[in-house]
């Protein structure tokens, strides 16, 4: 029974193409055959796997008749023994290794929310962690800090800008004062990217806030985790030799209260993992835009918690609404996706006036003549100057961030790949650089591969510089503030950034952005999640690229995955 054991899974590419959803399905139900289960078993095992593959951990109840079938063969079963695939009493019909996952993931849960030690907290204290706040713009945040005191579990969400960040730091200086951080923290993110970008971030507020805070706070600011920044995998210390993760029950995680930043992108099993590797007292805190894109394994456990939890006005979550951004002109059309309010949606684009526009993009050339106005704005004020020896990339880098084009799919003729091929001719074309020249000043990447020798990670965008001399490098923002420059041939693997998928768009911020979705408008990349996520970028300006026909099937399409966790969480 090998598909028993492969566990845990890397994360699945980006895109899935049919035909390995088709031989995965046949392996499968040629297994099933040859173990002595029937046609219809057969089909029902292969269906379930490619569900998988599309993020649901189980198919969708089944018909009475197909029920009643199922139910007599050996190979299935209800869940309380191991067998190859489970029929819950719902007619749900899953691979065991996910009926396993969510009814754990179930079970901490509940030990974890029922255990609670009570852990008050004065006003002055409070007042103190938010030094010329004022309670009608952060009196969520206020509430968050409150109720995480003596939980082993805490969920925070919100959308952009809300705050999430600024505070988790508070949460983590309230903990430390409580001593229930005593066993240290770990904090910790889904990708390389968005943990560097956690501590980056909880480093800049530490420092303001160090400003502001009575002397005898320091203690618990200089014991905040701002140092590492470590992935999920790197938390559960996993072995690829054992195809294993080191912590467990047996070799739990050495911390007391253990934050996950973007919780969306973490996946059934990962939380599953995360669960089993915690010390039963320790603190988990999930934070995360529930409303944004699920992630790319199976399941969507932040979307599933926070329905749970605020359906049940549940006190350990917390969700983060008034938004801190510069500018709010854009909040009313991230709130219009987020409920999929067509109406709403053509208000809010019309009231944000020149920052928002969309373009009924349907055909090649429509599309065509988008990318040229969008190089043109790009190629205008030419490649970027030589950097002097004493200069720093910094600003150049930064510059980076003023416009993104974000795409629903990777391949095909409205996939991030083309247009990024369409860009970059582009603008070879308009800086005249010579044919056989890859690298140019100007060029600028997405690593997409995690190198923790050289502390680049999977996301991280790069841009070519050419030094005094004309050497070209390849610069990076770091971690500690600065810039970090590479021989372009010492790179991990990477591809052109000017356009990349609004998967990879997840936790980072851009000016202006313009988001291109697919003309077919039955096409099942499209959601509210997608849409939501990749407008949400945006600080300052949007345009959508899609036929009104695309737009509305996103917005009428909010991303249910299909399983039963939410039934068991609400058990
Ligand atoms: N209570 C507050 N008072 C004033 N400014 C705040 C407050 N909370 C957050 N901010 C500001 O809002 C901005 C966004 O905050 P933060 O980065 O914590 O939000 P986030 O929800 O984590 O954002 P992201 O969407 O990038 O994950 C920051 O500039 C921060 O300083």
């Amino acid at each position: 029974m090998s598909h028993l054991r492969y566990e845990p899974r890397p994360p699945l590419a980006e895109t899935e193409g049919p035909l390995r959803e088709r031989m995965l399905a046949r392996a499968l139900a040629r297994w099933v055959l040859s173990h002595g289960g029937s046609a219809r078993l057969a089909e029902m095992a292969g269906r379930a796997a490619v569900a998988e593959l599309a993020g649901d951990t189980a198919l969708a109840p089944l018909a009475d008749d197909a029920r009643e079938a199922l139910r007599s063969e050996f190979l299935v079963g209800d869940g309380n023994q191991p067998t190859p695939f489970v029929l819950d009493a719902q007619g749900r019909f899953y691979l065991w290794r996910n009926h396993r996952d969510e009814g754990d993931v179930a079970a901490a849960v509940r030990a974890r929310r029922t255990a609670v030690v009570p852990s008050g907290l004065d006003e002055a204290t409070l007042a103190a962690l938010f030094p010329g706040g004022d309670p009608a713009r952060d009196g969520e945040q206020r509430q968050a800090v409150r109720a995480v005191g003596g939980r082993r579990l805490f969920v925070l969400t919100g959308g952009p800008g809300t705050g999430k960040t600024t505070t988790v730091l508070r949460m983590l200086l309230r903990l430390q004062r409580d001593g229930l951080a005593g066993q240290g923290v770990a904090v910790a993110a889904p990708t390389g990217k968005a943990a560097q970008r956690l501590v980056q971030s909880l480093r800049q507020e530490a420092e303001r806030l160090r400003a502001h805070l009575p002397p005898d706070w320091q203690p618990e600011l200089d014991s905040l985790p701002t140092a590492d920044a470590l992935t999920v995998h790197r938390l559960l210390a996993y072995s690829p030799t054992r195809n294993a993760y080191t912590r467990g029950p047996d070799s739990p995680i050495e911390a007391g209260v253990v934050v996950v930043d973007e919780a969306s992108m973490l996946d059934l099993a990962q939380l599953r993992a995360l669960l089993r590797a915690l010390r039963p007292e320790a603190a988990l805190v999930l934070v995360g835009d529930a409303d944004q894109l699920n992630p790319v394994g199976a399941g969507s456990v932040l979307m599933d918690l926070v329905a749970v939890l605020e359906a049940q006005g549940a006190p350990e979550l917390v969700r983060l609404r008034h938004s801190f951004r510069a500018d709010t002109r854009l909040v009313p059309v991230n709130e219009a996706v987020r409920a999929g309010d067509g109406a709403a949606l053509a208000t809010a684009l019309a009231a944000a006036g020149e920052r928002a526009a969309l373009h009924a993009v349907e055909a090649p050339a429509a599309l065509a003549r988008e990318v040229r106005r969008w190089t043109d704005t790009l190629a205008e004020a030419g490649p970027p100057a030589p950097l002097a020896a004493s200069g720093s990339a910094t600003p150049a880098l930064r510059a980076l961030a003023a416009r993104q084009l974000l795409c629903a799919l990777r391949d095909g003729p409205f996939g991030a790949d083309a247009m990024n091929a369409a860009i970059e001719r582009q603008l070879r074309q308009r800086w005249n650089v010579p044919a056989d020249q890859t690298w140019f000043a100007g060029r600028m990447v997405m690593v997409t591969r995690n190198d923790y020798g050289a502390r680049l990670f999977n996301g991280d965008v790069g841009l070519c510089l050419a030094g005094d001399d004309g050497t070209l490098q390849v610069w990076f923002e770091s971690a500690e503030g600065g810039a970090r420059g590479f021989a372009p041939g010492a790179l991990p693997a990477h591809e052109p950034a000017w356009a990349i998928t609004v998967h990879k768009s997840q936790g980072s911020e851009y000016g202006h952005v313009a988001v291109l979705l697919p003309p077919d408008p039955e096409h099942r990349i499209l959601s509210r999640q997608l849409l939501y996520t990749a407008l949400s970028r945006a600080k300052h300006a949007v345009e959508i690229w899609a036929p009104r026909a695309s737009l509305e099937a996103a917005l009428s399409r909010p991303l249910q995955r299909a399983g039963g966790l939410v039934e068991k969480l609400r058990a």
